[in-house]
Order: C-alpha cells, then sequence, then structure tokens
C-alpha cells in the first residue's frame, strides 16, 4: 500500500548532484528556527541551474545559513523555496545566490507557480549562448588551434595543447574553487580540475586538451532531454491567448486575459483560443482541444458545456462565463502538475542518487591507492601510475547514471501529459508499472454514468406519472446520476413534482424526505425492505429487471412500496476494448459496485470483468485495502464519492475531465472519459521503466567497463570521459525515444 503523500523531498528529480554530489548533502535542517517569529516562505526563479549538479549546492549552501529550512531547489520550475526565519535576510540569500554564479530573481508568491508569474518568459535560450555552451565551443575551438599549431611546428606543440586546456579549463577550475567555497568540495568540476592540471604535469598535453573538451560536452548534454521534456509542457502555457474579449454592457474591449475575473463574459470568435476555463452561455461551435488534452477530434459545444482555455474555437463566435482565473485553469494546473511531478523522485532515482553519492568518494579513494600503491609495494613506474589514476579520477563522473532516471521519467510524464494523462511524479509510474489488477468503479467510469428509466411499475392506486412526481419531488435535491435520471424523466414526461421537505441522502441507499407529511423513501430494494415488506410478485420483478443489467429502485411510501422504477447505464463504448487490452498485458480487472450484484453481474459479465455488487462506499475502500495487501492493485474512478478506495489503492486513478477533485484526489488522472486510456497508462509506465532500466545498464556497464581497462592500461584519459560523454548521449538519447510513445500507440 503507497503512502500517498507525493513526496515532498527538497531536491527536485533532476537533483541528483550529477557532478556536485558531496557525501554530506541532504543533512539539512527542517525545523524551526529559534526566534519567536514564524518563518515566512520564500520564493526565487533562479537563472542559470542548467545541471543536476547545481542544485544539491544550492542546497546545502542555503541550508547553512541560520535561519534558512525547507529548502526546495526545483530544476524543473527554475526556482529556490525556503522559510526564512531570523538571523538571514532575503537580500542575503540573493547575494550569496550571486556568489554561486547564479542570478536570482524574487517571485511575488511563492504559491503561484512560477511559470505564470512569468508566464511570458522566452523559450529556453539557445545552447550555445548558456555557459556551457560556450565553453564546450572554446574549449572545442581552442583545441582545433592548438591541433593546427601542432601542425604548422612540432615544437609549439606542447606549449598550445597546454595553453589550450588551461584556458578551456580555467571555467570549470573556477567553479569547482566556488562550490569548495561553499562547502561542497567534492565536485566532478574538481575532479575534472585535478585530473586536467595532474594531466599537464605529467606530460599528457595533448589528452588533456581533449579531455577538457569532451567533458564540456558531456555537461552540455546533460540537461538535454530535461531541457526538451520541459520545453514541451511550456508550450501548453503558451497556448492561453494574452489577450481577451470581454463584454462590459454592450461593448466588447481588448483586456489582457490574466485581468479576467470569475463571472465576466467573454466572446471568443471563431480563430481564436479560448481565453479562461469556462461555460459556454450562447452559441453553438466546435472546439479544437487537442493541443491540451491531446483529444484529437474537435469536440462540440453548445450552452453549458464547459470550456478550457486553449482550446481553438473552430467554427461559431461563442460567449463563454469565465469560471477560473488563469492561475487555476486546466492548463495552469496540468503545467504546475507536471513541474512538481519532475521534481518527485521515483524510488529508483532516489537509489541511484545514494548509489552516486558513495560512488564518487570511492573512486577518488581508489585513484589514489592505485597512483600511489603499485609504485610504492611492487616498485611500479610512477608515471604510468599517476596516469592510470588520474584517469580513474575521470571515471568518477556519475553524469550519465545521475539523468538515467530523470532524463526518462521527464519524457515519460510529459508526453503523457500531452496526451491527457496526468501523472504525479515517477514513483506513481514506477507503481504504475508493476500493476497486477485494475479495479474499477462502475458508474460513470465502465459506464457513461448517465442512467435512463427505462421500466415505471407503480403498486397500488397510484399511476405511473404520480409515482414519477413522488420520486422527482424527492430526487430532485441529490445530484446522484439515478437522481439526475428521474429527473431528467420527470421533465420529460411533463410531471411537476411537489414539495419535498427534509430530504437527506442515505449514501450508498438512497434518499428520504417528506412529502405532504408522508416520509418517502427511495433506493436500493434491500434498504426499501428495511421500511416495506415487499411481495413475492415485487421481488419477481426486481431480480428479472436486474439479471437485465438494471438497477432497480423502490419508492416506499409511509410504510408500503408503491412502486419501483429500472434504469439502465450503458457501458462505455471503449470498456470491452480496454479491459481486454489490460487482459493482454496480463492485468487482471475487477468491478467494484454500489448497484446491487446482480445488476454489476449482468453488466460486467457483458464487459468480461469479475464483478463485486452490494458495496458502500467504506466497503469499496476496504475492498482495495484487504487486494492491495495480496496484490499491487490501481483503483480507477471518478475521484469525487471514490476518494478513500483511490487513496488506499497502490495507485488512485482519477477519469473525468479534469475537475479539480479528480486532479487532486489521485495518483494519476486520465482528462478524457476513456477507460482505454487505463491500459496505454499501464504500457507508458512500463516501457518507462524499461527505459530507465537500459539507461542504467548504459550508465553502469560504461564505468564499469572503463574501471577495468584502466587499471590494467588498455584505455586512458580521454577514452574514460569519453565513456561518461557518449553514455550521456546514449541515456538520453534512449529516454527522449518516450516522447514519441504516443505517435507508436
Ligand atoms: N439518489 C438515489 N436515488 C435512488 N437510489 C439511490 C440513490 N443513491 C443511491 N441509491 C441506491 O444505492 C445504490 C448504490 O449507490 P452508490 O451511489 O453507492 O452506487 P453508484 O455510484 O450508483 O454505483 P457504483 O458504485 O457502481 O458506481 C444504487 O444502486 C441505488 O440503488
Ligand atoms: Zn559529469
Amino acid at each position: 500500500m503507497h503512502t500517498g503523500t507525493h513526496s515532498t523531498a527538497h531536491l527536485p528529480q533532476e537533483a541528483g548532484g550529477c557532478c556536485g554530489h558531496d557525501p554530506a548533502h541532504g543533512a539539512h535542517d527542517h525545523g524551526v528556527p529559534s526566534g519567536g517569529a514564524s518563518p515566512a516562505a520564500f520564493t526565487w526563479r533562479v537563472e542559470g541551474m542548467d545541471c543536476a549538479s547545481c542544485l544539491a549546492t544550492i542546497d546545502k549552501a542555503l541550508s547553512r545559513l541560520p535561519g534558512v529550512s525547507g529548502v526546495s531547489v526545483s530544476l524543473a520550475r527554475e526556482t529556490v523555496s525556503l522559510d526564512l526565519g531570523n538571523g538571514t535576510s532575503a537580500g542575503e540569500i540573493e547575494a550569496l545566490l550571486r556568489r554561486l554564479g547564479y542570478r536570482a530573481a524574487r517571485l511575488a508568491s511563492p504559491a503561484s507557480p512560477a511559470m505564470l508569474a512569468e508566464p511570458r518568459r522566452a523559450a529556453s535560450p539557445s545552447w550555445w549562448t548558456t555557459g556551457k555552451g560556450r565553453i564546450a565551443i572554446a574549449a572545442g575551438l581552442l583545441l582545433v588551434v592548438a591541433y593546427g599549431v601542432s601542425l604548422a611546428d612540432a615544437r609549439l606543440a606542447d606549449a598550445a595543447f597546454i595553453v589550450a586546456s588551461l584556458v578551456a579549463a580555467a571555467p570549470i577550475a573556477r567553479t569547482a574553487l566556488r562550490k569548495a567555497a561553499a562547502g561542497a568540495p567534492m565536485t566532478i568540476d574538481m575532479l575534472m580540475t585535478v585530473a586536467v592540471i595532474g594531466a599537464l604535469v605529467i606530460g599528457a598535453v595533448e589528452e588533456a586538451a581533449i579531455v577538457v573538451f569532451l567533458f564540456a560536452v558531456g555537461e552540455l548534454l546533460e540537461g538535454v532531454a530535461a531541457e526538451k521534456a520541459r520545453s514541451g509542457i511550456r508550450a501548453l502555457a503558451a497556448l492561453v491567448p494574452q489577450t481577451a474579449l470581454r463584454e462590459t454592457g454592450d461593448r466588447l474591449e481588448n483586456v489582457p486575459a490574466e485581468a479576467l475575473a470569475i463571472g465576466d463574459i467573454v466572446v471568443v470568435r471563431p480563430g481564436d483560443r479560448v481565453p479562461a476555463d469556462g461555460v459556454v452561455v450562447d452559441g453553438r461551435s466546435s472546439l479544437d482541444e487537442a493541443p491540451i488534452t491531446g483529444e484529437s477530434v474537435p469536440v462540440a459545444k453548445g450552452p453549458g458545456d464547459k470550456v478550457f482555455a486553449g482550446a481553438i474555437n473552430a467554427e461559431a463566435a461563442l460567449r463563454v462565463v469565465v469560471e477560473a482565473g488563469a492561475a487555476d485553469n486546466l492548463v495552469a494546473r496540468i503545467v504546475r502538475l507536471v513541474e512538481e511531478a519532475q521534481d518527485a523522485k521515483a524510488p529508483t532515482a532516489r537509489f541511484i542518487d545514494d548509489f552516486a553519492r558513495w560512488y564518487m568518494p570511492l573512486i577518488v579513494a581508489l585513484a589514489a591507492a592505485v597512483a600511489v600503491a603499485p609504485p610504492l609495494v611492487a616498485g611500479g613506474d610512477w608515471m604510468t601510475w599517476i596516469y592510470r589514476g588520474l584517469t580513474l579520477l575521470l571515471i568518477g563522473c556519475p553524469c550519465a547514471l545521475v539523468i538515467s532516471v530523470p532524463a526518462a521519467m521527464a519524457s515519460s510524464l510529459s508526453s503523457a501529459a500531452r496526451n491527457g494523462l496526468l501523472v504525479k511524479g515517477g514513483a506513481v509510474i514506477e507503481r504504475l508499472a508493476g500493476i497486477e489488477t485494475v479495479a474499477f468503479d462502475k458508474t460513470g467510469t465502465l459506464t457513461v454514468g448517465r442512467p435512463v428509466v427505462t421500466d415505471i411499475v407503480p403498486l397500488g392506486s397510484r399511476d405511473a406519472a404520480g409515482l414519477l412526481a413522488l420520486a422527482a419531488a424527492v430526487e430532485s435535491h441529490s445530484s446522484h446520476p439515478l437522481a439526475a435520471a428521474v429527473a431528467a424523466r420527470a421533465g420529460r414526461d411533463g410531471v411537476q413534482p411537489p414539495a419535498a421537505l427534509d430530504v437527506r441522502a442515505l449514501p450508498g441507499k438512497g434518499m428520504e424526505g417528506t412529502v405532504g407529511g408522508t416520509p418517502v423513501f427511495i433506493g436500493a430494494p434491500p434498504f426499501a425492505a428495511e421500511r416495506a415488506p415487499l411481495d413475492d410478485a415485487l421481488r419477481a420483478s426486481i431480480t428479472r429487471l436486474e439479471g437485465e443489467g438494471k438497477t432497480v429502485v423502490v419508492i416506499v411510501v409511509g410504510s408500503e412500496a408503491a412502486g419501483l422504477f429500472a434504469l439502465r447505464d450503458e457501458p462505455r463504448a471503449d470498456a470491452a476494448d480496454a479491459v481486454a487490452e489490460l487482459g493482454a498485458l496480463g492485468v487482471g480487472s475487477l468491478m467494484l459496485s454500489g448497484d446491487n450484484p446482480r445488476t454489476a453481474a449482468a453488466i460486467a459479465g457483458a464487459l468480461g470483468v469479475e464483478a463485486r455488487g452490494g458495496m458502500l462506499p467504506a466497503d469499496k475502500a476496504a475492498a482495495i485495502g484487504e487486494l492491495a495487501a495480496r496484490r499491487r492493485i490501481a483503483m480507477v474512478g471518478d475521484g469525487i464519492n471514490d476518494a478513500p478506495a483511490l487513496a488506499r489503492a497502490h495507485v488512485g486513478i482519477a477519469m473525468g475531465g479534469g475537475t479539480d477533485v479528480a486532479l487532486e484526489a489521485a495518483d494519476a488522472a486520465l482528462l478524457h472519459d476513456r477507460v482505454r486510456d487505463v491500459p496505454v497508462l499501464l504500457r507508458l509506465s512500463r516501457a518507462t521503466m524499461i527505459n530507465v532500466r537500459q539507461n542504467i545498464a548504459v550508465a553502469l556497464g560504461l564505468k564499469a567497463l572503463f574501471l577495468v581497462t584502466t587499471v590494467v592500461g588498455a584505455t586512458g584519459l580521454w577514452m574514460a570521459i569519453l565513456a561518461d560523454t557518449g553514455a550521456t548521449v546514449l541515456v538520453t538519447l534512449n529516454a527522449l525515444r518516450l516522447l514519441a510513445f504516443f505517435r507508436r500507440a
């Protein structure tokens, strides 16, 4: 059973601290600083955090300041958040960030998503304008020049390579020193600096220059996959138009979309994008929601239908009443969710981070031993063994390993989000990949959730219309799908329901109230039977109707059964296919229903799933808890009345058009009402975990291989760094394959 908490890890997923890993990191104080005044939350947007190593360094440096607690660094959002008590001022924090080499800008509200606080931020800069890009280009050019010089005059070769190495390595050395001054001495920048200087000292000058260049290229590539995934999600936010046509009195005025308030009326002309989430009040058109939810078919919308910011109005003008502010619309929530998801570490990622944490010091110790021991103990050649020791230092770079998990997760999470599948982090992906059974709620999940009254059976003197009026009187107070069906039928038949008093819902059982002074109950037969005797003829028709897959509710007036309604809710068109696809994946399906077992079995039988009926809402949660103890189980529901069951499953999946509840209550949410997205999500998760394992194998495999070849002297300096750069490239390319998952599916 999962804990239900979505990791509030202080370090984001990509924070593995590739190159900046220091053994002590992570030990910081989340306590409230002394001094009485409660700490205030601050958030900065920090530019220049382009590598995993930056994060550990920032976290560590900030956490050491007095009065600072709860440091959280997000690479996905490019923010640093922390609580500030007495002892340090916000200005001092900014100064420290500047000293570490980053630009920091305070964000007004820590709660506001960074992206939306500055929504029009230019797209991420081209690689060659970034610090790492410039170092890589410079190192490459210097290398070419040095080769040119050495060809022209062999006597100048050594000097040329030495200059090239020193100049290209200078920024790396500066970073190493800066981090060391901030309390993180053992970083890959430091290893690089030591290795390059060492190589120059022992005369391996050409290799030193190549090493600096390859290292710079590797560093440049490190964040490519994550950045690519991130820019895909940022593109979403850019879909929301900047301006809106607001109706003010009888005028239309152009206002910034952010200025729209709930209740404003906006006009969306054909060809325009919808500026805010809202509900259509006038007009009919079809809307293209593909950019937001990945739904490729345009959706017809008319009065009363929900529209989402960013959708393209294809046909006719619409008047829309705004229902959410700019920071709360679906697109903003998706962006925020995916960014948070990218910061939530999967267990595998955490394991790799732990590994990387002791890997680097271990390799450094090994390098020292290799450089010194053989010459001292066995009389080996000093130059040879120092060279091998320096090479081992380079093998200490855990870059490819540290990005192996987050690169795959970032690709997976963002391609899922672009296709209407929202997953709250790598941990959920990891759990999804291991799911053995999927439990579905019935109403609204496996079925359409819009039951229709098919039979009305009055008893005694009352006629059908009279019975319907009575039922509708009580049901008009409920939003249950069955209640909606009864009310709809009354409306269609032109029946005017009388007033009902003291109406209350009995969850999972029915409704009760008083009409004209007489108590009226409408609900499931077993609970009706507690109030009035049901004769054999009545029981027989209930059994027959239920066998047809219909839900029967009995109306009890006073202490007498007054009649029954049968309602039928059709299975979703793709439900049977979804169950079959799950079966093909080796995953079992199960339907949990509050409906009576016979109806549940009839519907389940048609879909080919096992069913459990007659469950009260608490029973569903209990059943999930019990199943979860034996099998890894996912629960799919609408997130509204089955939140407890969703929470008790290993993975809770909410289905249903982007409602707040669905997004908050579950580990994953499907924006479309498409059951087949469940097997798609499982396949994506499995593909992601395979990808992760391939990445780890490549990264670790190359390390192990070059560790051995270095010690036996088969490979040298530049091959060692090429192994890391090459592994970074392979891991990145492999992770990016996941972006194409939906194109193949
Ligand atoms: N408003 C209502 N009017 C009539 N009957 C009701 C009402 N609410 C609940 N019931 C009765 O209680 C049963 C269980 O209701 P519950 O809401 O738990 O299940 P459901 O959501 O309809 O179905 P499922 O659990 O399969 O999704 C219904 O089948 C019905 O017999
Ligand atoms: Zn590295």
